[in-house]
C-alpha cells in the first residue's frame, strides 16, 4: 500500500464523513492507497501543505479558486458540498419584520455584526447587497450565545454548527443565505496538485474514486458513521449534533439531484465572477487545468497475447459493437468537454460583458456608438445614434431614449455641418480622428476622438475641454502681449543705445562713438597694412557767430556743416562731432594726397555756404588738421594729437585751411 496523506480544513466531524467511511470500508485499500486522515490544526493551510508537497491531498472550499488565480498548482478534484454552509444569522424576525420581507440585509444597516473573514459566500453577500462598510463589523467571538443574548445584532455561521446551537436553544436565528441572492459557492472541496495529477495521475484518479466510494457509503448509514467518528476521530461533538450534521450534509450535497463531487466549469466560473465582484480578484481567472477530469487517460496498447487471442477468436460482431460504443463515447465526452468549455467561455463573455459595460456606464467622457447615412452617391448626408452611455446623455444634453435609432439631425438641430464631414470620414475610411471644437450651442469647447468600430460605424468619446480651452486662450494672449512688450522693450534699447552715440544737435555720431570705432579701425589697419587718414575740423571764430547771432543760430551753423559733411562722406567714412565746434573725419584706406583733397573740398564748399538765420546769411570758414597711419602715429591718442597740433598749425598760420601734421612744422607765434 502506497501511503498518502489526507490534510482537513476543520476539526473531525461529519463534515468529513466520507474519508472516515472509505478507509473504514476498505475502499483506499483496494485502491492501493494507506490514507493518513489529518485533522486541522491552528497555523495549518491546508492548500500550502498540498502544493508544497507535505500532503498529496487537502480538503479546502471554493477559495481554492483564489490560490488558483495567484498562480498555485492546485486541482479541484471534487465538490463534496455542492452550497457553503456559511450564512449571516440575525436576530429573530417579528411579525411585522416577517412581513416586510423586501427591506431584506438593508435591516442591518448600522448595526453590529461579527464576522468570520474566511466566510467569503457571506461576503459577497454583503457585498452584493451593497452593505459593505454600511455595519459596525466587530471581531468574531465564535460564541453563539453573544447572538442569542442580543450581545450583536448578526453574525457570520455555519449550518453544521451555530444552527444547530440555535435550534438547540429554541432560538429562531433569521438566516441571510447568501444562495438565496444567488450566490452559490461549493462547500467542501476535495483537491490535490499539479504535480501529483500530472506524475501520479492513476493514483489522484484511485484517490477520488475511493473517496467519493466512501461519500457514497457514509451517506446511506449517517448513524453509523456518528459512532465511527465518536469512537475513532473525536468526541468534541455529541451524538445528536453529528446526526444533525449528517442531515444538514444531505442538504448541502444535492444528494437527490446531483452526483457526489460533481463541478462544472460554469459553477466555478460563477463564482470567480463573484470574487471579482467582492475585490478578491481582478479578473475572472482561467479555469484551464483546474477542474480534475477524472476520465482516465486511453491506455497504452501492451502486448497482451492472452487477450488479443481471445479477442482475435471473438465474433466480429463484438469487435463492431465496441467499435461502435467507444466512437459514440468518445463523441459524448467530446460533445461534453466542448459545452463545458462553451459554458465557460460565455461565463467569461458575460463577467467581460459586465465589466465593460460598468465602465461604459460610469466613464466621465461621454460615448456615442452610430452609424452614418449616406445618399446614392454615397456622400454622407447624417448619421444614426446607436448607443450612448450616461455621461454623453450629459454632455449632449439628450436623455437616451431621445437619441436611440434618431437622427442627428432629427434630435440634435446644431445644423453642424463640420461634424459630419468629420464623422462620414472617419466611418468611410476607418482612419481616427481627434479635433476639438466650440459648441456655440452651449458656448463650451470639446475635444472628441472618433474611431471606426466597422465599416459605416463610428464611435465617439467627447470630453469637456472648456477650461482647458479658456486657459490656452488665456496663455497665448498673454504671449501675445508678453511678445509686445518685448519687442516694445528692444526697439527702446535699441533708441537708448543709438542716442548714446550720436550727438542730438547735428545727429552725427558723437566722441564717445568714434574713440571706440577709430580703436577697432586702427587695429584693422593694421592688421590688413592699409592707410587711417584723421582729419580734425573747428570752425573759424565761432564764437563771434554765436556772439552776433546769438546761440540759435551758432546751432544752425553748426547743423549746416553736419549737413554738408554727411553728404561728402563716402561708405566707410565717419564723420562726428567730436565736441563744441569741432568735428572729425575718419577716412581708411585713403592716400595722403586724396585726404587733403578732400578736406579742401570740404572747406571750400563750406565757406561757400551761407546758412540763412531770420534775416541774416550767415558764413564762416573751417581750419583742419590731419594726421595719417602709420606716418603720423600708431595710437589713437597719437593720431588724434597730432591731428590736433595741425589744425593748431592751421589756425596759426591765419585759419580757413587744411594742413597735414608736420612734427618739424612748429605753430606760427602770431595768433
Ligand atoms: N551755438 C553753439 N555754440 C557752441 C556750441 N558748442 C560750443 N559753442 C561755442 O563755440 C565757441 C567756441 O569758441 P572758441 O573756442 O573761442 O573758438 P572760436 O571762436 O571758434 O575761435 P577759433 O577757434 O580760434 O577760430 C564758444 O563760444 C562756445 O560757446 C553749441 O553747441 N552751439
Amino acid at each position: 500500500l502506497e501511503k498518502v496523506t489526507l490534510q482537513l480544513n476543520g476539526y473531525h466531524q461529519f463534515q468529513y464523513a466520507g474519508y472516515y467511511a472509505a478507509l473504514e470500508q476498505g475502499y483506499y485499500s483496494e485502491a492501493g492507497l494507506d490514507v493518513a486522515i489529518v485533522e486541522f490544526k491552528m497555523g495549518i493551510d491546508p492548500v500550502i501543505d498540498v502544493y508544497s508537497g507535505k500532503a498529496e491531498f487537502g480538503v479546502s472550499n471554493s477559495s481554492l479558486l483564489l490560490a488558483r488565480a495567484a498562480n498555485k498548482p492546485v486541482v479541484a478534484l471534487a465538490a463534496i458540498g455542492q452550497h457553503s454552509a456559511n450564512v449571516l444569522f440575525g436576530q429573530p424576525r417579528g411579525k411585522e419584520q416577517k412581513e416586510q420581507k423586501e427591506q431584506g440585509m438593508q435591516a442591518l444597516t448600522g448595526k453590529r455584526i461579527m464576522l468570520d473573514t474566511q466566510a467569503d459566500s457571506v461576503l459577497a453577500l454583503l457585498a452584493n447587497e451593497g452593505m459593505a462598510g454600511q455595519f459596525v463589523e466587530l471581531t468574531h467571538s465564535y460564541d453563539p450565545q453573544d447572538l442569542i443574548k442580543g450581545k450583536v445584532d448578526a453574525m457570520s455561521g455555519s449550518l453544521l454548527n451555530e444552527l444547530y446551537f440555535f435550534e438547540r436553544a429554541k432560538f429562531p436565528a433569521h438566516i441571510y443565505a447568501p444562495r438565496d441572492a444567488g450566490i452559490d459557492f461549493y462547500g467542501d472541496v476535495l483537491f490535490t496538485s499539479e504535480h501529483m495529477v500530472s506524475g501520479e495521475g492513476d493514483k489522484v484518479r484511485a484517490f477520488r474514486a475511493a473517496s467519493l466510494r466512501g461519500w457514497q457509503y457514509a451517506m446511506a448509514h449517517q448513524s453509523e458513521m456518528v459512532d465511527l467518528i465518536r469512537n475513532k476521530y473525536a468526541q468534541r461533538l455529541d451524538r445528536d449534533h453529528l446526526l444533525f450534521q449528517g442531515r444538514q450534509m444531505q442538504a448541502l450535497m444535492d444528494l437527490d439531484s446531483t452526483e457526489i463531487g460533481n463541478q462544472t466549469a460554469a459553477r466555478w466560473l460563477a463564482i470567480g465572477a463573484a470574487y471579482l465582484g467582492m475585490g478578491k480578484l481582478e479578473q475572472v481567472p482561467s479555469i484551464d487545468g483546474f477542474i480534475f477530469d477524472p476520465t482516465p487517460p486511453p491506455k497504452k496498447a501492451g502486448p497482451d497475447y492472452k487477450l488479443l487471442a481471445l479477442i482475435a477468436a471473438g465474433a466480429l460482431l463484438i469487435v463492431l459493437f465496441l467499435l461502435v460504443t467507444f466512437r459514440l463515447t468518445r463523441a459524448q465526452f467530446a460533445l461534453r468537454i466542448e459545452k463545458q468549455r462553451q459554458e465557460a467561455l460565455q461565463e467569461q463573455l458575460r463577467a467581460n460583458e459586465e465589466r465593460y459595460r460598468g465602465l461604459f456606464i460610469s466613464m466621465d467622457n461621454g460615448f456615442a456608438l452610430n452609424e452614418i447615412i449616406c445618399d446614392n452617391d454615397g456622400k454622407p448626408i447624417d448619421y444614426r445614434f446607436i448607443e450612448v452611455n450616461p455621461a454623453f446623455e450629459k454632455v449632449s444634453g439628450m436623455p437616451r431614449e431621445k437619441l436611440i435609432g434618431k437622427r442627428a439631425k432629427e434630435v440634435l438641430q446644431s445644423g453642424d455641418d463640420d461634424w459630419l464631414e468629420q464623422f462620414g470620414s472617419v466611418a468611410l475610411t476607418g482612419q481616427p480622428k481627434r479635433y476639438e471644437k466650440f459648441s456655440q450651442k452651449t458656448c463650451r469647447w470639446f475635444a472628441t476622438d472618433s474611431y471606426s468600430p466597422a465599416p459605416g460605424k463610428f464611435a465617439v468619446v467627447t470630453q469637456e475641454i472648456t477650461e482647458r480651452k479658456q486657459m490656452e486662450i488665456a496663455l497665448t494672449k498673454a504671449n501675445i502681449e508678453l511678445r509686445d512688450k518685448y519687442e516694445e522693450i528692444s526697439r527702446l534699447q535699441e533708441k537708448l543705445r543709438e542716442q548714446a552715440v550720436r550727438d542730438p544737435l547735428t545727429g552725427l555720431h558723437n566722441r564717445r562713438y568714434l574713440d571706440e570705432t577709430l580703436q577697432r579701425e586702427l587695429a584693422r589697419a593694421k592688421r590688413e597694412s592699409y592707410t587711417l587718414c584723421v582729419i580734425l575740423i573747428d570752425l573759424d571764430f565761432f564764437k563771434k557767430v554765436n556772439d552776433t547771432y546769438g546761440h540759435l543760430a551758432g546751432d544752425e551753423v553748426l547743423k549746416a556743416f553736419a549737413r554738408l559733411l554727411h553728404d561728402h562722406a563716402r561708405a566707410g567714412d565717419v564723420a562726428c562731432r567730436y565736441g563744441g565746434e569741432e568735428f572729425m573725419l575718419m577716412l581708411p584706406k585713403m592716400p595722403t594726397e586724396t585726404a587733403i583733397e578732400r578736406a579742401n573740398v570740404l572747406r571750400e564748399k563750406f565757406a561757400a555756404t551761407k546758412v540763412p538765420f531770420g534775416e541774416a546769411e550767415i558764413s564762416t570758414t573751417l581750419s583742419i588738421g590731419i594726421a595719417i597711419f602709420p606716418q603720423h602715429g600708431g595710437n589713437p591718442d597719437e593720431l588724434t594729437n597730432n591731428a590736433d597740433q595741425a589744425l593748431y598749425v592751421a589756425k596759426s598760420e591765419g585759419r580757413n585751411r587744411a594742413i597735414v601734421f608736420d612734427p618739424g612744422r612748429p605753430p606760427a607765434i602770431h595768433g
